[in-house]
């Protein structure tokens, strides 16, 4: 119901949307409400504007974080614990149920642990911070609760960086990633930079001890190989890789995967990375791994040749959307496992659906283009037997899951 005030409204809140936004009816999206709230908001067209709270929801928290509601980083620092599981889990349970799919939804996998050992800050104009919500601006940062301390400790270095590179003009994004031998950091958007700047970034990457310092992927300096562990091998992940945003994801993740293909024996890892769940699963079957990335290929390659005592394990450079592994190519495995970006992974799925395969593992940041390509396996012969929601982006919209599918 809306009842025009002057130029406020009168709102209430009907649902939790799947950005984390209130939505009443119209439907209007009101950043920062909770559901059953009644509001007054500011509205154009489908946006609101939270103005004052008259009847605050009984789920209703404060938020941990001095910048919450201008920093872009967080949607929902204000409900409350089971409530907040409740909505993460309900965008799996919603997203698989548009799509027609009945399968029992596991309990929400509280993931976050210590924090985030990966963030991209943005650096421009003298600021250091993530971008500000709904808005190019960026929010200062002197600390972000989400993220592990070692991060933290790398903002000072990521402030002296761009007071070094401020001179070229540009915006820069700058990727830290916490590893066991200290922090990779790889500099977005500085173009090539001459030896002179090399140097000095070398000075400062010794000022600030970081591991390895990169421009865009081509190393300054390497003062340590940073290193990861995927179940108990090491791995050396090329600079600004992909890796699972948490430490505890990381296991949560593998432990779903190595439960949801016990007894496989082959096995192909299909978008693996630098090996995440492949390292993991070659303690006990034998494991192809593919990915586009040759330099995640080349980590995952150069892991498994130093690791000691596993199965056989080979990795392959290839684009899985252009080229998916064929049905006769999928003969050797009895399982696979597959974790595509957030596109999803359509064209492969028609081809494991084709072929027959006992067991598939799919693992998924995007529920939405997991429940399309379920459609596509399970309309080939395959039964989703279990989906777990994982929470490695806690306070965020995103969700990440596990999904078990049997012939
Ligand atoms: C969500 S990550 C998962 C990586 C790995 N499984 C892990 O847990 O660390 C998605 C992976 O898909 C890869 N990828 C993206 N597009 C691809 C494509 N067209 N073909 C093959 N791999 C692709 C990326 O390089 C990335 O490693």
């Amino acid at each position: 119901m809306i009842h025009q005030t002057d130029t406020l409204v009168q709102l209430t809140i009907e649902r939790l949307g799947h950005r984390g936004d209130g939505v009443a009816e119209g439907p209007v999206f009101v950043p920062y409400t909770l559901s059953g709230e009644r509001i007054e908001a500011e509205v154009q067209g489908e946006r609101g504007r939270l103005v004052a709270l008259q009847e605050p929801s009984p789920d209703r928290i404060e938020p941990f974080c001095p910048h919450f509601t201008r920093c872009g980083g967080c949607a929902i620092q204000h409900l409350s614990e089971p409530a907040y599981h409740a909505w993460k889990r309900g965008l799996v349970v919603e997203a698989l149920g548009q799509a027609g799919i009945d399968v029992p939804v596991e309990p929400l996998v509280d993931a976050h642990g210590r924090g985030r050992r990966r963030a991209t800050l943005h650096a421009r104009k003298g600021k250091v911070g993530f971008a500000e919500a709904r808005s190019h601006e960026l929010i200062e940062l002197d600390a972000c609760p989400i993220l592990v301390p070692e991060l933290n400790q790398g903002l000072e270095a990521v402030r002296a960086l761009e007071k070094q590179l401020r001179g070229l003009g540009k915006p820069l994004d700058i990727v830290l990633t916490a590893t066991l031998t200290g922090l990779d950091c790889d500099i977005r958007g500085a173009g090539r930079i001459d030896d002179k700047m090399r140097l000095k970034l070398a000075e400062l990457a010794a000022r600030y001890d970081l591991a390895r310092l990169s421009n865009h992927g081509d190393v300054v300096i390497e003062r340590r190989v940073p290193v990861v562990r995927f179940g108990s091998v090491e791995v050396s992940p090329p600079p600004g890789a992909f890796l699972q945003a948490t430490a505890d994801a990381d296991r949560a993740l593998t432990a779903l995967v190595q439960e949801g293909l016990i007894g496989a024996r082959r096995v192909a890892d299909l978008f693996a990375g630098c090996g995440t769940f492949g390292l993991a699963l070659a303690a006990t079957c034998q494991v192809q791994a593919f990915d586009s990335d040759k330099a995640a290929i080349a980590a995952l390659d150069g892991a498994a040749k130093r690791a000691q005592g596993l199965k056989p394990i080979t990795a392959t450079a290839r684009d899985l959307f252009h080229r998916p592994l064929l049905a006769d190519e999928l003969k050797p495995f009895d399982a696979v496992v597959f974790d595509p970006p957030r596109a999803g992974a359509e064209a492969q799925s028609r081809r494991l659906a084709a072929a027959k395969l006992k067991r598939v593992v799919g693992v998924s940041c995007n529920p939405a283009t997991f429940a399309r390509d379920a459609v596509i396996l399970i309309a080939g012969g395959y039964k989703l037997v279990k989906v777990t929601p994982v929470d490695q982006f806690r306070h965020s919209a995103h969700v990440e899951l596990v999904g078990v599918f049997e012939r």
